[in-house]
Formats: structure tokens, C-alpha cells, sequence
């Protein structure tokens, strides 16, 4: 197999980001590697690789120790994609995860403890255009899910177009455990695969599948033993690719279109609603105490 690293994508992680510093009022320029929380530099962080024989690209995220999605994250990612998708040989792309038993643990919590109302604005804003972004690429996207795959990672699992869980592992949104809410256009992609009634108990008791339940209600479409996740991402990958890639996202634009029309009218609306939300001081009480209490467990 002939691999090559993509060396745009590799520019772009150690790429300058404007945003705001987590406690300063104006955005300022700095290396994303300076703002990073995580226990990985931002170059580590994001790993891309291309298989120029199959025309697919691997998106390894690596972002100890479990890939929570911060700011800088996701606008890595972000990044990734559009050059992937502007890379015109390059017909399908596989998430994956470098970090033990985790997929991704959702979002960055630490994103939400009293943030400044510029950055958490923009890091919604972030959000919401990296899920568009992968619910609407014109790439074949499979997630090898080799671990949890817990709310923001439920969003990146379920904007794919396929995806392989091991398993034993946990899967869902379990936002109302922190005393949050997913928003509505996450709540619309995993309703979508699993429909109404499954959606809207597993929100309201952030309740998270078992990949085995998962793979019945359709949550996820294979489980494998972890070692062949990715191995099995790659041959179904392969089959996808036998169909014509502008039929295929013809096709997959037909089926999301409601989705997203439902998302362009209301991102605004739920952009307010998620910087006005985040900083009340019962939300922070409780994001705290469920900070604390992840600690504490060990
Ligand atoms: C009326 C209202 C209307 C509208 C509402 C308005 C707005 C909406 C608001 C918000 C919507 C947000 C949508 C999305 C939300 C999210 O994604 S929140 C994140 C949810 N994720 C989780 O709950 C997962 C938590 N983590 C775990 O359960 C476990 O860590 C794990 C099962 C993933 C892995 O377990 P272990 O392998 O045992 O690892 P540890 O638990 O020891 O974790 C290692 C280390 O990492 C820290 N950590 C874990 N998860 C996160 C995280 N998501 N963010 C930040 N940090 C995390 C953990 O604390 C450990 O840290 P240390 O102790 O080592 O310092």
C-alpha cells in the first residue's frame, strides 16, 4: 500500500488560527499549539494519511487523552477536511482514533467552565460549521469507532456516512448528565439513523448505547473486535467506493436536505441560545460537579 503524508494538511496543523484566548477579550493570533489544554501539541494532535491507490485518506485524531473536541481541535479538523475535500484525488476519508478504548469523548469541557463570551461564540460557531461540513462532504466518510463515542463524538460519528464499532464500548448523547442539552441539528443526525422514539428517551435520560444495542437500532452499521475496526473501515470503504461518487453524494444530499435546511434557518437562533445557556451559574455549578466527579472515579 502506498501511504504519503499530506503535506498540506500537515502545514496547516502547525497553521497560525485567529481566536480568543480563554480569558482575554479580543482574539489574538498565536500558534494552536500555545492554546492547546490537551495532553498532545496541536501537531500531534491531527494525523493525516493518504493511500494514493484507493484515493482515500485517513484522519487520525490523537488528541490525549481521550480527543476531546477544544477549539482548537475542531478548527484543526476543520481545516483537514476542506483541504481534503479541495484535494481532487481524494474520493474518501476514515476517522479514526489514536487514543487507548476512546474514540472521542465529546466535547472539551473545559470549553464550557467560565469561558469569555468571545470565544465560546466562536467555538460554537466552530461546531457548527465543522458538523456541516462532514454531514455535507462530497467524501465517502466512515468512522472506526474503536472506543467510547460519547456526545461531540456521536456528532462526529453520526455526520459519517458509515460507521465500525468495537465491542463494549458506550455510544450516544448524554449531554442532560452534564445538564445540557444536545443541540438540535446533533439530535437530528442520530434520529435520522435510529429514529424518534429511541432518540428522544436516550436524550432524556442521556442514556448511552452498548455497541451491540447500537448496531441494532442502526446507530452504527458493523461491530468488529477492536484490532479489525479499521482493517474493516477500509474494505467497507473500498465497497462504497464502487459506486459513483457524484451519484453517491447526490444521493446522500437528497436524504440530508431537510436536515440542513432545518440547520441553516435555526444556527443562529441556537447560537444565542448556547452562549446564553453555557455561562449561568447553575450550568457552570453542574459542568463543575460532573468535572469533579470524572476525576474522582479513579
Ligand atoms: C433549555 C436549554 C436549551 C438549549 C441548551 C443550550 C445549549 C446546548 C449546550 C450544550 C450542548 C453541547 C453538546 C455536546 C456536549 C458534549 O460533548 S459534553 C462532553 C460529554 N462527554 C462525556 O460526558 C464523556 C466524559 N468522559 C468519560 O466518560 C470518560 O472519560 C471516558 C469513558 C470517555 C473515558 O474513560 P477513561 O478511559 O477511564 O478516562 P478518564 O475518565 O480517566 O479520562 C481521562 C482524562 O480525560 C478527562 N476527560 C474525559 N472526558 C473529557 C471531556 N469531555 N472533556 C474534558 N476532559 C475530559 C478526564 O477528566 C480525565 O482527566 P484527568 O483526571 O486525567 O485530568
Amino acid at each position: 500500500m502506498t501511504m504519503r503524508s499530506f503535506g498540506l494538511i500537515r502545514q496547516c496543523c502547525n497553521a497560525l488560527v485567529r481566536v480568543p484566548l480563554a480569558r482575554e477579550k479580543s482574539p489574538v493570533s498565536l500558534p494552536i499549539s500555545h492554546l492547546s489544554r490537551s495532553l498532545t501539541t496541536a501537531a500531534e494532535a491531527l494525523k493525516i494519511t493518504y493511500d494514493e491507490k484507493s484515493e482515500v485518506a485517513t484522519m487520525h485524531l490523537c488528541r490525549k487523552p481521550v480527543n476531546g473536541l477544544s477549539l482548537e481541535f475542531i478548527t484543526q479538523i476543520s481545516i483537514a477536511l476542506e483541504k481534503l475535500e479541495n484535494e481532487r484525488s481524494c474520493r474518501g476519508v476514515i476517522i479514526s482514533s489514536g487514543c487507548d478504548n476512546v474514540f472521542c469523548a465529546g466535547l472539551d469541557i473545559n470549553e464550557m467552565l467560565r469561558p469569555t463570551p468571545e470565544r465560546l461564540e466562536i467555538f460554537w460557531k466552530t461546531l457548527q460549521d465543522m458538523w456541516l461540513q462532514l454531514f455535507t462532504t462530497r467524501l465517502m466518510t466512515v468512522a472506526a469507532i474503536t472506543g467510547h463515542c460519547i456526545a461531540g463524538g456521536c456528532l462526529i460519528s453520526s455526520a459519517c456516512d458509515h460507521r465500525v464499532m468495537a465491542p463494549n464500548f458506550k455510544i450516544g448523547l448524554n449531554e442532560v448528565k452534564l445538564g445540557i442539552v444536545a443541540p438540535f441539528w446533533l439530535v437530528d443526525s442520530v434520529k435520522n439513523l435510529i429514529g424518534y422514539r429511541q432518540t428522544e428517551w436516550s436524550l432524556m435520560k442521556g442514556h448511552l448505547f452498548s455497541s451491540e444495542d447500537a448496531l441494532r437500532l442502526g446507530l452504527v452499521d458493523k461491530v468488529v473486535p477492536q484490532d479489525q475496526v479499521v482493517l474493516q473501515a477500509e474494505a467497507d470503504m473500498a465497497e462504497w467506493l464502487q459506486v459513483p461518487d457524484s451519484a453517491r453524494h447526490l444521493s446522500k444530499t437528497l436524504m440530508r436536505r431537510d436536515t440542513v435546511v432545518r440547520f441553516r434557518s435555526g444556527r443562529e437562533a441556537d447560537l444565542k441560545t448556547f452562549v446564553n445557556y453555557i455561562p449561568k451559574e447553575s450550568i457552570q455549578k453542574t459542568l463543575h460537579s460532573y468535572v469533579e466527579s470524572l476525576k474522582s472515579k479513579k
